[in-house]
């Protein structure tokens, strides 16, 4: 696999020489279930947006189970002491995650959400600025640390991410996600951390 791992690539050329239906099929078959389980909605939240929509995967038990199985298969037995969810979307993987591989769960949240001291990032969006926030204690120096979320656009989030728990002494060994926007390829690695991608965006 290349820097920018990824579910898809491990077929090599074969897999995408398939037609679409059986473009994961050589890889681990669980990844074309997660593929089409994929909502795509043209022009939202804003019009050119291509919006990848999670929650009709969150609907079918089995699709969500295998997307976490991935997950986990990948990171178990790697001594990851925490697993860090980006609000919002990242807490719906994330927490599952954390429990099955023996690891703490910590939320990354929008700001002026979290109650204690707080270090806060700030980062540019495909369709916006936002921040991150996570509580001062949350995490320990040395600690290994994924990071999960189900997209990556223009890595701008899990850039911030990676700083936030960077600044804590942390370890990130990896970001993980269900999805990678086709223009993600063109990144090797964010902030010089590898990231694991399930599917690419079909459109
Ligand atoms: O790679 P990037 O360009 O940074 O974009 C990816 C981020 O955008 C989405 O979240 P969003 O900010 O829309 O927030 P939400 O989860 O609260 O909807 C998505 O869930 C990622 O967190
Ligand atoms: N195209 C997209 N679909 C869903 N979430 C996103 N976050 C940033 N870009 C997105």
């Amino acid at each position: 696999m290349g820097e920018q791992e990824s579910g898809e690539s491990g077929g090599g050329d074969t897999a995408t020489e398939q037609a679409p239906a059986a473009k994961y099929a050589l890889v681990d078959p669980r990844l074309q279930g997660i593929s089409d389980a994929i909502r795509v909605v043209p022009h939202f939240p804003k019009p050119g947006i291509m919006f990848n929509d999670i929650t009709a995967l969150l609907l079918r038990p089995g699709v969500f189970k295998d997307a976490v199985d991935m997950f986990v298969e990948r990171y178990q037995g790697m001594a990851i002491a925490a697993v860090a969810g980006i609000e919002a979307r990242g807490f719906m993987f994330g927490p599952a995650i954390a429990l099955a591989i023996g690891a703490k769960f910590i939320p990354l949240r929008k700001p002026g959400k979290l109650p204690g001291e707080v270090i806060s990032e700030s980062y540019v969006l495909e369709y916006g600025t936002d921040c991150l926030e996570m509580h001062v204690g949350a995490i320990e120096a040395g600690e290994r640390v994924v990071v999960v979320d189900d997209l990556v656009a223009t890595g701008g989030t899990l850039s911030a991410a990676i700083r936030l728990i960077e600044r804590a002494g942390a370890d990130v060994v990896e970001c993980a996600c269900l999805i990678g926007l086709p223009k993600f390829k063109d990144f090797c690695k964010l902030n010089g951390k590898p990231v694991y991608v399930l599917v690419e965006s079909r459109k």
